[in-house]
């Protein structure tokens, strides 16, 4: 069997290796997970919360090592990565809550003599499809609430990361989950066998899946074959407003959050930052003395505050936004450029200015460290350049006028709106996007319902309602 070889992402040393699997491997995954499915389903809710509690237990206890192995194999900084872990484990203890309470309903029905009633189930075997930029959390988000709801799953990991995934299995492994309940694929050349495998099987009940529109298209397509359940998490481009009256120095550093955590490599990454012509000048002056401390680097250097991107592919297509936004009149305020002293996937943390709609970074996602900023001067007009994009995931508001910015919020077409915050990542809160950010929803307690089926049970030949005694 080929393997994938993974390599330290900053010194590009070679860190592990792991199978390439096939099409045949997959299905013998599939098939694994299926012959688990009934005894896992039997399981109760008490009994699935005691594995997944296990679980999240063991990620906490071995968290600097999981953290460790993240940054080698995705380039995100250390402090991040602890993050990250902690964030992929709270996935796996909120869930642990939720297994035990999948309730269904009894409903009046509208003839006599009979009662409805509802029973929630598993819908049976899920394939789990995930990215390489949250190579932890975007596994528990999907799994635990998989698992609480009593499906089996397999896991195609990314390629970029899959060593990740594979630990947390291990984990999950020593936690007690029984064989056949988590399997993991590991593909990078065999990817897209691998994905048609899974959408295709007529054994696979549901797919999940995080990652590009582009991709989730194609894996809808597919997944159409046999009617399956989907749900998806796609990309963003993500509109972040500062209104005339906001605390500029609060939204400086909220604004610094959003943008450049994990080099701007997040779904939610603010990428097109709109500025109330009154407090423009001022935002992008102290942006600005943020960002020119910035260190690049390798995300073992505790010194260091943004890594690598994940690979050459990524940093050309941020400097080709740079490039095209440059000729079409943006000015560069900070960086623009990449590091080549360190290597062709490092960028400089960079600030625009001078921003229009005709520039790429107005009209994709760059999923870089790049900045673009823009200047609006009334309500209406910055909510139509936000909304001209034909996806919506995030958004992100800054002002202290709480009409204005209810208005907003309820005008912006996007699934997630932070207000006066540029973090909304939350394990209790529905993740979501409309237009072509998805469909469904990840997270609380709407998270389990994509893995779960309503069986409605109707009971006859119950009579009428007892007369009372005279
Ligand atoms: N909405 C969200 O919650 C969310 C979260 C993280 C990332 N994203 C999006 O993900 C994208 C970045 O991640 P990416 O570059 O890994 O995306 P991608 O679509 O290229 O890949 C995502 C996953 O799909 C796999 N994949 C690719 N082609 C496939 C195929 N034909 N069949 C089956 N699997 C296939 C990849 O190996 C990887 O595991 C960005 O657009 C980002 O916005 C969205
Ligand atoms: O890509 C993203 C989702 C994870 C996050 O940003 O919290």
């Amino acid at each position: 069997m080929s393997q994938i070889s993974k390599f330290d992402m900053a010194s590009k040393t070679i860190i592990g290796q792991c199978p390439e699997y096939s099409q045949a491997d997959t299905e013998n995954a599939i098939e694994a997970a299926a012959t688990a499915f009934p005894a896992f389903k039997a399981l109760t809710g008490r009994e699935r919360a005691r594995l997944l509690r296990k679980w999240h237990q063991l990620m906490m206890d071995n968290v600097d090592d999981l953290a460790i192995l993240l940054t080698l194999e995705n380039g995100k900084t250390l402090a991040e990565a602890k993050g990250e872990i902690a964030f992929a484990a709270s996935f796996v203890e909120y869930y642990s809550e939720e297994a035990v309470r999948i309730y269904g309903d009894t409903i009046p029905a509208s003839i006599d003599g009979k009662k409805i009633l509802t029973l929630k189930e598993p819908v049976g075997v899920c394939a789990l499809i995930t990215p390489w930029n949250f190579p932890s959390a975007m596994i528990t988000r999907k799994a635990a609430p998989a698992l609480a709801a009593g499906c089996t799953i397999v896991i195609k990991v990314p390629g970029e990361t899959p060593l990740s995934g594979l630990a947390l299995a291990e984990l999950a492994r020593q936690a007690g989950f029984p064989k056949g309940v988590i399997n993991v694929i590991t593909a990078l050349k065999n990817t897209v066998e691998v994905g048609s495998t899974l959408t295709h099987s007529s054994l696979v009940q549901k797919v999940s899946f995080t990652g590009s529109t582009a991709v989730g298209k194609l894996l809808m397509k597919q997944a159409a074959s046999t009617m399956k359940r989907v749900s998806f998490e796609l990309g963003g481009n993500a509109p972040l407003i500062v209104f005339g009256d906001a605390d500029i120095d609060k939204a400086v550093e909220e604004a610094i959050a959003s943008k450049f955590r994990v080099s701007g490599q997040s779904c939610v990454c603010a990428n097109r930052l709109y500025l109330h012509e009154s407090i423009h000048d001022e935002f992008v002056r102290k942006y600005a003395a943020v960002v020119r401390r910035f260190k690049v680097g390798s995300g073992l250097d505790s010194s260091v505050s943004q890594g690598p991107l994940i690979h050459e592919r990524a940093a050309q297509k941020v400097d080709s936004h740079v490039r095209d936004a440059v000729e079409k009149g943006a000015k560069i305020v900070v960086g623009g450029n990449f590091v080549p002293s360190l290597g062709p996937t490092f960028y400089l943390p960079t600030i625009l200015t001078g921003m229009k709609a005709n520039m790429l970074l107005a009209q994709e996602e760059t999923f870089g460290p790049v900045a673009g900023i823009f200047s609006f001067s009334s309500d209406q007009e910055v909510v139509s350049f936000a909304n001209e994009s034909d996806v919506g995931l995030a958004s992100y508001l800054f002002g202290k006028d709480i009409s204005r910015i209810w208005r907003v919020a309820e005008a912006l077409q996007v699934g997630m709106v932070g207000i006066n915050t540029g973090i909304i990542s939350d394990n209790a809160a529905p993740w979501t996007g409309v237009k072509q950010s998805g469909i469904g929803r990840e997270g609380g307690k709407y998270g389990i319902e994509e893995y779960l089926a309503t069986k409605t049970i109707t009971l006859g030949g119950l009579g009428g309602h007892l007369k009372p005694r005279i």
